[in-house]
């Protein structure tokens, strides 16, 4: 299977208008991908908080569009980052789209654990409920968004679920890009899934981001690791090493708590 990773450059010298167009050529460059992901929130950058609400859309705003036609011209499957999104009731959610190549919205993720404690993302943003899945005809996708990286029972959960590949769309900060490298490799070693996270490059609202875009393979061996600036990730992998890894090294089977009780016996 063929991927691209799209770790663009967020800054404030470039309009939302001509990032957008910018992502939607990137993306019809990668016709013959099987798979192109963007980064986390990268119309507004995910810390530009004070832009969250003037750029804020509904789900199938103005990016929608642009994302769909890109999909379907490209013929990919496109995990197209997330956005800033304006529900019905005015909420506003970081929401992560997912089109098949048909251009069709295949699923729509809305993130769980936002960032920022009592500040930011935390106090602007809706929390998803959700967690969700996505079969592609190669392999399951389970969507996380960023600091979601920071909590493996949301991953446990895709697992259960079906994930055979973890996709993790972020605006990730230099200041922590340890703990970004750290944290994809332990949650596809404790998975034993693909992990593709996809980064931003630049400096967006003052935080200078990490890129470092990665794969990670279900060994926990790094595939493809971008460098801090804006580049296009490309990495060929096995789906078939989920289970293979899974058979030659049945961890998953050993677990035992956390697992859904079986039935008791009538008394
Ligand atoms: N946008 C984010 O979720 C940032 C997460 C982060 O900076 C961290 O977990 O560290």
């Amino acid at each position: 299977m063929r991927a691209s990773l799209l770790q663009m450059r967020v800054d404030g010298s470039e309009s939302v208008e001509r990032r957008r167009a910018r992502a939607s050529a990137l993306v019809r460059e990668q016709a013959g991908a099987d798979l192109v992901v963007l980064p986390e929130l990268w119309t507004t950058g995910a810390f530009a908080f004070d832009d969250f609400d003037a750029w804020a859309e509904p789900l199938k705003g103005p990016t929608h569009e642009a994302m769909s036609e890109a999909a379907r011209d490209a013929g990919v499957w496109l995990h197209a980052g997330s956005i800033p999104e304006r529900a019905d009731d005015g909420t506003l959610f970081n929401t992560s789209l997912v089109y098949a190549p048909s251009g069709d919205l295949a699923a729509a993720y809305r993130k769980i654990h936002r960032f920022g404690f009592d500040k930011g993302e935390a106090v602007l943003m809706g929390a998803g409920g959700d967690l969700v899945t996505v079969e592609l005809p190669e392999t399951t996708l389970g969507l996380a968004t960023c600091y979601d990286l920071r909590f493996p029972e949301l991953f446990r959960g895709l697992v259960d679920a079906g994930a055979q590949t973890l996709v993790v769309p972020a605006g990730w900060p230099e200041r922590r890009r340890a703990h970004w490298t750290l944290l994809a490799r332990a949650r596809a070693v404790e998975n034993q899934c693909f992990v593709l996270a996809c980064g931003t490059a630049g400096t967006h609202a003052g935080v200078p981001q990490a890129g470092h875009s990665i794969v990670v393979d279900p060994w926990g061996e790094v595939l493809a690791e971008a460098g801090a600036e804006e580049e296009v990730l490309a990495v060929e992998f096995d789906p078939a090493r989920v289970a293979a890894t899974r058979e030659q090294f049945p961890a998953l089977k050993d677990r035992l708590l956390g697992l859904p009780k079986p039935p008791r016996p009538a008394a």
